[in-house]
């Protein structure tokens, strides 16, 4: 009998894959290293709800100092900053044959490949839309791609046997030869995101506001630029289109993604990003750092600048540290400095 599938970090993302997994037949063990939730999972099952399914699903949970044994396959769904310490504590828990899925965003497949090797982590791209609520009680907020891959692009058999699996949580989720395109593309949309989140606007409103769209097409660009030159085709998905945020792209091509986009986004109950919501629910530190610093150091190694995400990572910590507070001018002045 196989071992059961880990999730590390029951939250928003590995709480509903996880309940969507258990759903349909599979076994699961949750890590958390939120002692209420892990709890409350325990005493009452995890709760789901939202749009997609609402139930009471049921698996063990464990803090991460408290699980036993040896996964075989283990999704790693912790934000971005926790990323070295959930794999580093992780590690020990995975056997010889496993891997390492990352159901993340940024390039966190580059820092889990240290910890467990490169031939123990596969590459895996999110963007389904999900918000924790409380102790036991996880929001599936509307389905999105699912995308796993090889990080060289093979197809082995493992990686066709994650995708039947992650199609039981997604139906439509992708096997690709291209994982980093996919990761890099949704690097492009994550930084469009940490730009709506410098305002009270959701993602749609902004993305709808054609004041906000010179500065979210000028960073749009300004990553995309830095794809380009790292050797990295990006993806589209869910209304994001590369070839929109490419350099000299018809102003027609650029307006039909932003529609798009706010198309997709309008049909999900997660009205605000995760970023907005770390700085005005959870109030707690964002990713910024962990998922756009990596761009800023691909690009200075390529020669590549990127000013717009300097900026805005600058912002987002002004934010976080209560130097700055939420504003449409926040948005309309980074447009400015493009
Ligand atoms: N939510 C969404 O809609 C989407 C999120 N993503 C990405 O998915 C990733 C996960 O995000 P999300 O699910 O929203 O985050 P959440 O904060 O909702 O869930 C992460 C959980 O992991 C816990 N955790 C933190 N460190 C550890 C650790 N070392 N060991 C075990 N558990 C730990 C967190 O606890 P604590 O709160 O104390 O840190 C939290 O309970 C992020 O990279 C995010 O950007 C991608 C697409 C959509
Ligand atoms: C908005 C979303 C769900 C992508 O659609 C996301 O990735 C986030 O909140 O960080």
């Amino acid at each position: 009998m196989r071992a059961p599938i880990l999730i590390w970090g029951a939250g928003a993302i590995g709480g509903s894959l996880g309940a969507g997994l258990i759903r349909a037949g599979h076994e699961v063990v949750f890590v958390d290293n939120v002692p209420e939730h892990v709890a409350a999972i325990n005493e009452r099952g995890l709760k789901i709800v939202g749009p997609i399914f609402e139930d009471v699903v049921r698996a063990p949970a464990f803090l991460s100092d408290e699980v036993e044994g040896s996964f075989e396959r283990a999704f790693l769904c912790v934000k971005a900053l926790h990323t070295e310490a959930a794999a580093s504590a992780l590690a020990p828990h995975l056997s010889a044959q496993g891997c390492v899925i990352s159901a993340q965003n940024g390039l966190n497949e580059l820092v889990i490949e240290k910890i467990v090797g490169r031939e123990r982590t596969v590459g895996c791209f999110v963007n389904f839309g999900a918000d924790y609520l409380e102790p036991g009680v996880v929001q599936y907020s509307g389905r999105g791609a699912v995308v796993v891959g090889e990080l060289d692009g093979q197809e082995t058999d493992r990686v066709i046997e994650l995708h039947r699996l992650l199609q039981d949580f997604e139906p439509n989720a992708v096997l690709t030869a291209n994982i980093w395109g996919y990761l890099w593309g949704k690097l492009i949309y994550g930084a469009q995101l940490f730009a709506t989140a410098l305002t009270n606007d959701g993602i749609a409103d902004c993305m709808a506001n054609p004041a906000f769209r010179p500065a979210l097409t000028a960073l749009g660009q300004e990553v995309g630029a830095v794809a380009k030159a790292n050797g990295v085709t990006t993806e589209a998905f869910n209304g994001f289109d590369p070839a929109a945020f490419a350099p000299g792209a018809p102003q027609s091509l650029i307006d039909k993604s932003f529609d798009d986009m706010v198309a997709f986004n309008r049909r999900s109950a997660k009205s605000h990003s995760g970023i907005w919501r770390d700085l005005a629910i959870r109030k707690r530190r964002t990713e910024a750092e962990h998922q756009l610093g990596p761009i800023v150091e691909t690009g200075r190694r390529l020669g590549v600048p990127t000013p717009l995400t300097s900026r805005l990572i600058g912002m987002i910590i002004e934010m976080e540290n209560g130097q700055r507070s939420f504003s449409a001018d926040n948005l309309l002045a980074l447009g400015r400095a493009s």
